[in-house]
């Protein structure tokens, strides 16, 4: 089977939610291991990963430093991500393969992802990006022009634009080096923004893609059997933090979009992933499934995990 998995931010940072260089290496590490195992077992891969946490660090850091350098832009500090996230998981990656007893090449590709400039989603950030902080750092940056939300207990969280991802524009490459024996890292963090540009072929633009909504368009680009949404809880659950909680194991597609409607789902954490699953499958993807990252390999297997399917 083609398996398409994306890594939430969970996926490489502590259980604290800590992002240091440590943290994200022994994150990643463990990530790679499971990612391994569905290897072994004799399917084919590509990952895809987000960068929310990363790429805010990069953007505070340029600010910080404002007065020392000229500061970079947000599709910039996207593509070094990218760079730092790809790099630590070819290392990862090569190393569990090999422990396994699948060794393959590893390559990750600085990818862009298609969006429409006219997108409202650039007047309108959604996105939260880098570090929580209290309320009165979070009305002082108001103050200066920025976008912050309430995240509940963790404290606050800048926002950014995140338009719709419309086209994996490097998805070639991915076919060409899967079909070449490599286990691909493409379109990390949602794929860097980019717009067709006056001068030809693409410019960047400043926004953060929901990876979760790009994992769904790669999944179809490169011809998926199954999107794999790997995050830190081993089911979407409806009433969730309710006594009355129920995990969510096979559902169709059309009852899952009901529950997306009911509201059922957190903004900004499990609405993405439930709506990416589900919108692979309307789309004519066979099977989606949002589950832990240990769980994967029995999700696969369908023993676990939230699986959407096909309606009747
Ligand atoms: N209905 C729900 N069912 C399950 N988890 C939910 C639900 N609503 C919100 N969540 C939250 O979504 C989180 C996963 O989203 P998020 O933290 O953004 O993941 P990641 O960083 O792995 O992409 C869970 O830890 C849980 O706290
Ligand atoms: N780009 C993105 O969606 O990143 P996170 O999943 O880390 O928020």
């Amino acid at each position: 089977m083609r398996i398409v998995v994306a890594l939430g931010g969970n996926a490489m940072t502590a259980t604290d939610g800590s992002s240091s260089p440590d943290d994200q290496r022994a994150a990643i590490e463990e990530a790679a291991g499971h990612i391994a195992t569905l290897v072994a077992a004799g399917h084919e891969v590509v990952v895809t990963h987000g960068n929310g946490p990363q790429v805010g660090n990069i953007l505070l850091k340029n600010e910080l430093s404002a007065h020392l350098l000229t500061p970079v832009s947000l599709d910039w500090c996207g593509a070094q991500t990218q760079g730092t996230i790809g790099f630590t998981l070819m290392n990862a990656l090569e190393r569990r393969l090999a422990a396994v007893g699948t060794p393959r090449p590893v390559a990750t590709l600085v990818s862009r992802t298609l969006v429409d400039p006219d997108d409202p989603a650039f007047d309108a950030p959604t996105k939260a990006v880098g570090p929580y902080n209290d309320a009165e750092h979070a009305a002082r940056m108001v103050e200066q022009g920025q976008s912050w939300r309430d995240e509940g207990a963790k404290g606050w969280r800048r926002l950014v634009p995140s338009p719709e991802p419309r086209e994996i524009v490097d998805a070639p490459a991915v076919e060409a080096l899967v079909g070449q024996g490599f286990l691909v890292v493409s379109s990390g963090g949602g794929g860097i923004p980019v717009v067709a540009s006056a001068a030809g072929g693409y410019e960047g633009i400043e926004a953060v893609i929901d990876k979760d909504l790009t994992a769904t368009l790669l999944s179809r680009q490169v011809g998926a059997d199954l999107l794999v949404i790997a995050t830190d809880v081993e089911h979407a659950v409806l009433r969730w933090g309710t006594p009355e909680a129920r995990p969510i194991g096979e559902v169709d597609a059309a009852t899952m979009r009901r529950h997306i409607e009911a509201g059922e789902f957190g903004v900004g954490s499990m609405l993405p992933k439930v709506d990416a699953v589900t919108r692979f499958v309307e789309g004519g993807g066979p099977r989606a499934v949002v589950t832990s990252l240990p769980s994967i390999a029995r999700a696969v297997e369908g023993g676990t995990g939230t699986i959407v399917v096909p309606s009747a």
